[in-house]
């Protein structure tokens, strides 16, 4: 190849298209598609913000919906609140993930699920330095072991289920749970740990066709959120900016778009889009695109992670030099 230029087009053309050829033999795609009209999908922490709004999606598009959280009134009043906007009725059950029979109870009640959304949480943010003891379990209680809680009460009748379709369970993490945030060390543990329990879990049961899918919302505005809001370190806030702030509903769509179609990572945003691809790691994929994204793009998105590293201890010397 005397002309350089042909040879730069060589490049160009044939190295992706033979990286996208072996990616394709690797992963084989299997697309899956999760239905949910007609479906049972059962979503905890449905009353309020990024559940409730997800729960008035799903019943929009035809899903027979349960919600669960611990305060009957706010339940009642979320039912109220979907039923005036779709006309439809879901189905409300009290109880607190912590309590592993009081759940259990409720779900055999709930019958058959679905598409399980894990999506209680609580955030109580602050320095570790000063947080109690008592808050940080609090979180690791309700965020992490209520999962699992949830999925040991939920999974036997759905692996047992007579109709074979693709089933899904998903978690709502947080990107506090792909990058250690200040401020989050309790939360961002919990929310790490739905990260090795559904990577785990996934390979347990793939056999049975059911999906697992995890959720990395940034800041969202919920009535949670503003509660938060009171109380976040002014650094906890300059390094979450980095993401910016979305609406429930924009969430919950793009939750659903993601259970729906089996994905096991689930971004929100432009920015969540580049911290997934950052933070691939050794998750499955299943999108022969994104794997190829994930592969080009691995180097330069180090470099941007460096970057966004850089600017927050920046941010953390100046907080400390002005004598905080
Ligand atoms: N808002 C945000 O900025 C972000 C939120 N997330 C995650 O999204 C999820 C939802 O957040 P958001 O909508 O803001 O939260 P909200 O605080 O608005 O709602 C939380 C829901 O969880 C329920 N809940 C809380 N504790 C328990 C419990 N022990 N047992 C059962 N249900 C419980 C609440 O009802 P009740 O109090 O009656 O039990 C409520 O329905 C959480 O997992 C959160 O970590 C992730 C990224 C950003
Ligand atoms: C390589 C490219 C990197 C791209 C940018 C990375 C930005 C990371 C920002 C993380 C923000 C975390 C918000 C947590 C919100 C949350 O969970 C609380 N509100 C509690 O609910």
């Amino acid at each position: 190849m005397a002309n350089p230029n042909l040879f730069f087009l060589f490049l160009l053309l044939v190295v992706p298209l033979s990286l996208l050829l072996l990616l394709t033999l690797i992963l084989r795609p299997r697309p899956v598609k999760i239905p949910i009209k007609n479906r049972h999908v059962f979503i905890t922490g449905g009353s309020s913000g990024i559940g409730l709004a997800l729960a008035t999606q799903a019943a929009l598009q035809g899903a027979k919906v349960s919600i669960l959280a611990r305060n009957l009134n706010k339940l009642e009043e979320a039912k109220q609140s979907i039923k005036l906007s779709t006309g439809i009725d879901v189905r409300v059950f009290a109880a607190d993930v912590r309590d592993f029979d009081a759940l259990k109870k409720a779900i055999d009640e709930a019958g058959e699920i679905d598409v399980l959304v894990c999506n209680q949480g609580v955030f109580v943010p602050g320095e570790l330095e000063t947080q109690e003891l008592e808050e940080v379990k609090f979180m690791l209680d309700v965020n992490l072991v209520g999962c699992f809680h949830l999925i040991k009460a939920a999974l036997p009748a759905m692996k047992n289920r007579r109709d074979r379709r693709p089933c899904s369970i998903a978690l709502m993490s947080s990107q506090a749970g792909q990058v250690g945030i200040y401020g989050y060390t309790a939360y961002s543990a919990s929310k790490f740990g739905l990260r090795g329990l559904a990577e785990a879990l996934q390979q347990e049961v793939i056999g049975e066709n059911i999906h697992i899918s995890l959720i990395f919302p940034p800041d969202t505005e919920t009535p949670g959120f503003a509660e938060e809001n009171k109380r976040r370190p002014q650094l906890t806030n300059i390094i979450a900016a980095s993401s910016g702030t979305m609406k429930a509903n924009d969430v919950a769509k793009k939750a659903l778009q993601g259970i729906k179609s089996g994905s096991f990572i689930v971004s929100c945003n432009f920015e969540g889009f580049l911290l997934s691809v950052a933070t691939a790691g050794l998750s499955p994929q299943r999108s022969v695109m994104m794997a190829f994204i994930e592969v080009v793009a691995a180097g330069i998105l180090r470099i941007a992670g460096l970057f966004f590293q850089w600017n927050w201890y920046e941010s953390i010397a100046k907080w400390h030099a002005k004598g905080k």
